[in-house]
């Protein structure tokens, strides 16, 4: 319990405590005075009674008196000596009850006095009447002197009780307010101690109250702060994760290992959420999930046309937080209703070019700083894949020609290096075609460079599509290529170059609407370890068999072995 509360409560004890020790105190005062109004009121009964006996005993005496007279009988005369003994001894009594009042006093005083004499005439009568007989005591009677006695004390006693009962009227009212004034007094104190005791009671219940809220607060701020520090530890790591992400991207040299981080990045960053990269094909009419990761709570297809992805069509980021009630892309299958599922697109793009999308599928609606995760890493991953295409167009032009598509000298130059190498390692046969076309220039001079060039770029792709993906097809220079064919000896290249001889005769060229003349080619075979080692020398071996085949008249081909014999 708080300090404050405390004194407050023990002040509002003591409040209590004084309160009801005042009205213990004055309930027992006024119980007191209660009492004795009660005894007051008890002692005027008890001097109407003996008031009441005093007249009564007069009374007996008279009676007893005229009973003497009237019989004669000693036991009259008896009885009426005892009758003035009682009488005596009554009054003796009623004096000492009214001893407190003085005009009481003085009244009972005279009502003894009166009594006395009137008892005094009696026995003189009676004496008259024992010693000179009725007539002498009936003088005495006659005479009256007793009557009027009787009568003063008659009228004395109606005064006496009178004033008594006065003060019995007055005494029981006195009774009658002290006890009313106890009831008062005793409900009052009774209601003022409950009063104090409730609003302690009360006090007491605001302060508990108001001190729950308090710590209800003080917990709550407590949480809140919890979840703001933890909050920071998650944004601060997952900064971490991210700068980390940037950084092996930059270190990435093809597009799968960017993926591969990127989904590895992913599943740190985003526990929860199932992932997906998508990249749109070359041909742009289809776009492959090439990376998947986590659980899919929103499966997507693995294949699909730009048009089933909204992020896609509209070029921004599509998120669906209740696939049950928004409208999800085409990819996306949506869970039964009973699986609460969300799922996101975003689109990675780079300066105008759009390169695909990150999917993402979880149960939750997606967090405002997951979302943020989501955005960044998709700039990341953009940025990282347009600099590898970048990248790659630039390794691409640095090896491959242009018109033709094939490879080009520089290229063919370190590759046969490395193919001879690696065929002879492994004890293995590697030929070399040098294929040229006849009379070019005149092909040129009939149709013009663009014909010629439109021949160049019919003859690459034959090329290629004559190749096994082993197979180097390079651009020699002008109108010269050459063919690398690793593992394979003379009698299999020479059968490949009649095929191509044949492909290259039998070729049909479209340009400006209108076939183009037929061309040959002549070709050069050399082949190692038949004809020469070393790269230099085999090219060499079969650009004299090329020369051969042009001097024996072209559309031909001519072994290098054969060179020699000639
Ligand atoms: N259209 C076009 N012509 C080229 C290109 N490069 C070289 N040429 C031409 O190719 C011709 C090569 O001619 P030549 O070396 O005399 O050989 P040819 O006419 O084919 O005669 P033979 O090889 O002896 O059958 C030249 O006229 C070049 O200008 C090219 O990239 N495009």
């Amino acid at each position: 319990m708080p300090a404050g509360l405390r004194k407050r409560v023990l002040a509002g004890m003591v409040v209590a405590s004084l309160v009801m020790a005042f009205v213990a105190i004055a309930v027992w005062l006024g119980t007191s005075r209660f009492l004795d109004s009660f005894d007051w009121v008890d002692h005027t009964n008890a001097v109407l009674r003996a008031l009441e006996r005093d007249h009564a005993a007069i009374r007996e005496v008279e009676a007893s008196q005229r009973g003497y007279l009237v019989t004669g009988q000693v036991d009259y005369e008896q009885e009426f000596y005892a009758a003035t003994r009682l009488a005596r001894d009554a009054l003796a009594d009623t004096r000492k009850l009214v001893a407190d009042n003085a005009e009481q006093s003085e009244r009972v005083h005279r009502l003894a006095e009166l009594t006395e004499q009137r008892m005094q005439i009696a026995m003189a009568t009676a004496q008259a009447f024992r010693s000179d007989g009725y007539d002498a005591a009936r003088k005495l009677v006659v005479a009256g002197k007793g009557r009027d006695l009787m009568a003063r004390i008659a009228a004395l006693h109606a005064e006496t009780v009178e004033a008594e009962e006065a003060l019995m009227a007055t005494r029981q009212a006195r009774a009658v307010a002290d006890a009313t004034r106890l009831r008062l007094l005793t409900l009052l104190g009774l209601a003022s101690s409950i009063g104090i005791l409730a609003l302690v009671g009360r006090r007491m219940l605001v302060e508990t109250r108001s001190r729950a809220r308090a710590e209800a607060h003080t917990q709550e701020a407590n949480l809140a702060l919890h979840e703001k520090v933890d909050e920071l530890h998650l944004r601060a790591s997952q900064t971490r994760e991210m700068s980390r992400y940037a950084g092996m991207l930059q270190s990435c040299r093809n597009t799968a290992e960017a993926i591969a981080v990127t989904r590895d990045a992913c599943q740190r960053l985003l526990p929860d959420l199932g992932g997906a990269v998508y990249l749109v094909r070359a041909s742009q009419d289809l776009v492959e999930g090439i990376g998947v990761w986590g659980a899919h709570v929103v499966p997507s297809a693995s294949l699909l046309s730009p048009q089933e992805c909204w992020a896609l069509r509209r070029g921004r980021t599509y998120e669906v937080a209740d696939v049950h009630a928004g409208m999800c892309c085409a990819h996306a299958s949506v869970p039964p209703a009973e699986v609460p599922a969300s799922c996101l697109c975003v689109p990675l793009a780079a300066q105008g070019d759009v390169m695909g999308f990150l999917y993402f599928s979880g149960r939750d609606r997606l967090a405002v700083a997951a979302r943020d995760i989501v955005v960044a890493v998709a700039e990341q991953l953009s940025l990282s894949l347009s600099n590898l295409r970048l990248q790659e167009t630039l390794r691409v032009q640095s090896i491959r020609d242009p018109l033709t598509g094939l490879f080009n000298r520089r290229y063919l130059e370190e590759s046969l290096e490395r193919e001879l190498a690696r065929c002879q390692r492994r004890s293995l046969p590697l030929a070399v075609l040098m294929i040229d076309l006849d009379h070019f220039k005149r092909f040129n001079d009939t149709h013009g460079h663009d014909g010629g060039d439109a021949l160049l770029s019919q003859v690459g792709r034959l090329l290629q599509w004559q190749s096994r993906a082993e197979d180097i097809a390079c651009r020699f220079g002008g109108e010269e290529f050459t063919l690398i064919l690793p593992e394979m000896d003379a009698d299999g290249a020479y059968e490949r170059a009649q095929r191509m001889r044949e492909l290259v005769e039998g070729l049909q060229v479209w340009h400006l609407r209108e076939t183009l003349t037929p061309v040959t080619a002549s070709i050069g075979l050399a082949w190692c370890p038949g004809d020469a080692r070393a790269s230099a020398d085999l090219l060499r071996v079969a650009d004299m068999a090329l020369y051969r085949a042009k001097r024996e008249g072209r559309n031909r081909v001519v072994r290098a072995a054969d060179v020699g014999d000639a």
